[in-house]
């Protein structure tokens, strides 16, 4: 006659998902905000589902009636039916029947209870979740500054997750638990009033040391999970490092560090166990002693012809029933605090408005009709304010153009491409493409007009016709080709096993540097913005890629105005025209030629850089004199 919680002996029962994202939720920063009021916020998600929930509670009325006229009707038989003056034989079967159909009519309720409350939790955090993730997704990079990935996937994953558990363990409880406590109330006070008066002073008592045991039992569940998460850390920093542990003959070293890690987490792990037992023995005990009592305050009712004998079964029936509730109900303490914590998590990012936002009456630009001119004008920027990272930028590319920018690390050039691709806007000045300021234009518009390669090209779990054509179904297998083609890919993905249908692994992990910057290249073929930023992978590519990616380069960059953050001074050697950056600002512009004529920082860098700048060097040696 279980009430649908069967008892763990883990702490907090539920799923091992939900408690690991409870304690999560709970164990990371708890914001002193983190109250009941995040969780009314997202009560809104739950509106649509509210004929759902009013029949969950009905159908918990009718599971709950059910058990509880159970141990009623077996008194009705035992009092009325077999009676040893006035036995009734057809009474009995009435009665045994009703009891068959009332467990069944609660079965059913009890199915469809929890499907519709399963049901209804999980769609309201699908809802959130796709609300959380369309809004990170919309963030500027400025968020993503200031919110590290691995909370924003927390949010995403472990924290809706812990607020589901509001909607329908939480919500359950309060409704089915409370419910059925009261109901086994009435019934017993119904049965006998001083029986049934005797048996309240169990109440008090029984919250009180749930809760006491719930408290320690969260706080060493809790250590538990900070544990297994030391492990995991661990063992994720010891795989990315393995090169260097096994070149310095650390193996040992790590192997004993793991296992005191280990070790801590098997306490930890026996150590909550062992608080369980104990608390559902002492519930399990209190129980039975309460069962006891009534079988002897009962028992000596019966005797003395007080009360009659099935009403005392009905008692010690009730007595058991009336446990569960109430330790389904204290352990819901812990559920609303970790919800509260995960609900305001979520609401402080759902709360935050992008930084960069589209005009609300943007010019409407036909990226077919866009040139490619691009203006900086005294452009000023800082990640904070107070902090300049570049100043008084001022220069322009005509359509068509490859404009290199070089400087020192840290001197603002990838800044500049961040703010070409309006990642940021700038504190001051304005940046143009064919004279129209970007930030009149939607974004999607900008993107399409500007393409974009940065450092470590990023490629999705895919084929490598799917990166190049980045999923748009409207670009051709002709035209991925084409694209190919055109940067020099071809040759090197058709010498793959499955060519253009080769799956990559783990952000292309099995193509070299130069190959992933291929492919970017054909990427941008295949997209065809006007214009296109080179952010280049600092990593040294060896003669014959390099040579490669050069005449990718002069591939994807022709008819394209085309801006290329160099570290290597080499690609922008024929540039139209290099920036020279220091500190944030221009110091020096001009070609390849006049910068080294100039011998100022260029030089400097060039120098540094060991490519020999000699116009003989060009030569092949046996045309030399
Ligand atoms: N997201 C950021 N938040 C705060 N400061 C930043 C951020 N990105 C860069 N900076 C700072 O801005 C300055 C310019 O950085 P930027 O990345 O533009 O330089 P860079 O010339 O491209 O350097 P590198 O050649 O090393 O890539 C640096 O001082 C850097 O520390």
């Amino acid at each position: 006659m279980s009430l649908g919680n069967e008892r763990s002996d883990r702490p907090g029962g539920g799923s091992q998902a939900s408690k690991a994202s409870q304690a999560q939720a709970s164990s990371r920063d708890k914001r002193p905000g983190a109250n009941f009021q995040s969780l009314l916020r997202l009560l809104p998600y739950a509106k649509p589902f509210r004929l759902n929930f009013i029949g969950v509670m009905v159908l918990v009325i009718i599971f709950n009636a059910t058990n509880v006229l159970q141990p009623w009707l077996v008194k009705v038989a035992i009092d009325r039916d077999l009676s040893t003056v006035n036995p009734n034989v057809r009474g009995l079967v009435f009665i045994s029947l009703l009891y068959v159909g009332s467990v069944v009519v609660g079965v059913v309720a009890n199915y469809f209870q929890i499907i519709i409350l399963q049901f209804s939790g999980q769609s309201i955090i699908r809802t959130i979740r796709l609300e959380l993730f369309r809004h990170i997704e919309r963030q500027s990079m400025s968020f993503f500054d200031t919110n590290a990935i691995g909370r924003l996937v927390t949010n995403v994953s472990s924290d809706t997750e812990t607020v589901s558990q509001f909607f329908t363990n939480f919500f359950l409880s309060m409704i089915r638990d409370g419910l059925s406590l009261v109901m086994i109330i009435v019934a017993m006070f119904e049965l006998n009033g001083r029986i049934a008066g005797d048996a309240m002073i169990l109440i008090p008592l029984l919250f009180v040391i749930s809760l006491l045991f719930r408290k320690q039992l969260r706080r060493r569940y809790q250590t538990t999970r900070t544990r297994l998460s030391n492990i995991v850390a661990f063992l994720a920093e010891n795989l990315a490092g393995v090169r260097i542990i096994q070149i310095f003959h650390q193996e040992r070293r790590q192997a004993r560090h793991f296992d005191r890690l280990n070790n801590a987490h098997r306490e930890a792990n026996v150590a909550e166990y062992q608080l369980s037992v104990i608390f559902n023995r002492t519930f399990e005990l209190l129980g039975n002693a309460a069962v006891a009592a009534v079988v002897w305050i009962g028992g000596t009712a019966v005797l003395h012809h007080a009360i009659l004998f099935g009403t005392l079964y009905a008692f010690i029936s009730y007595i058991r029933q009336f446990f569960q509730p109430i330790n389904s109900i204290t352990q819901q303490w812990n559920t609303l605090q970790s919800s509260m914590v995960a609900a305001d998590r979520i609401g402080q990012v759902l709360m935050v408005e992008p930084a960069v936002e589209d005009d609300p009456k943007p010019v409407p630009v036909h990226d077919e009709r866009i040139e490619g001119r691009i203006e900086f004008r005294d452009v000023s920027f800082g990640y904070k304010p107070d902090r300049p990272v570049l100043r008084h930028i001022d220069f322009t590319v005509e359509p068509g153009q490859m404009i290199g920018v070089v400087g020192a690390t840290g001197a603002g050039k990838s800044s500049i491409m961040s703010l070409l691709t309006r990642f940021y806007d700038p504190l001051e000045g304005d940046i143009r493409i064919d004279g129209i300021d970007i930030r009149k234009m939607t974004q999607v518009d900008l993107h399409r007009i500007v393409g974009l390669i940065q450092q470590d090209v990023y490629l999705f779990t895919g084929t490598i016709a799917d990166n190049i054509r980045i999923f748009r179904k409207e670009i051709s297998d002709e035209a991925v080709i084409e694209a190919a083609h055109m940067v020099g890919a071809h040759e090197m993905i058709s010498r793959l096993p499955k060519g253009y249908q080769t799956p990559l692994y783990g952000k292309g992990a099995n193509l070299s540097m130069g190959e992933r910057q291929l492919i970017a290249f054909a990427r941008i073929v295949a997209l065809g913005p006007r214009i296109l930023i080179l952010d280049e992978a600092t990593a040294s590519l060896d003669s014959q890629t390099e040579e490669l990616v050069s005449t990718g380069l002069q591939a994807v960059s022709h008819n394209r105005t085309t801006l290329v953050i160099a570290h290597r001074l080499a690609t922008i050697r024929d540039a139209d025209l290099i920036l020279v950056l220091d500190k944030g600002r221009i110091v020096e512009r001009g070609t390849h030629e006049s910068l080294l004529a100039l011998g100022g920082l260029y030089a400097d860098l060039h120098a540094k850089s060991g490519i020999e700048y000699e116009p003989e060097a060009n030569v092949h040696p046996m045309h030399k004199v």
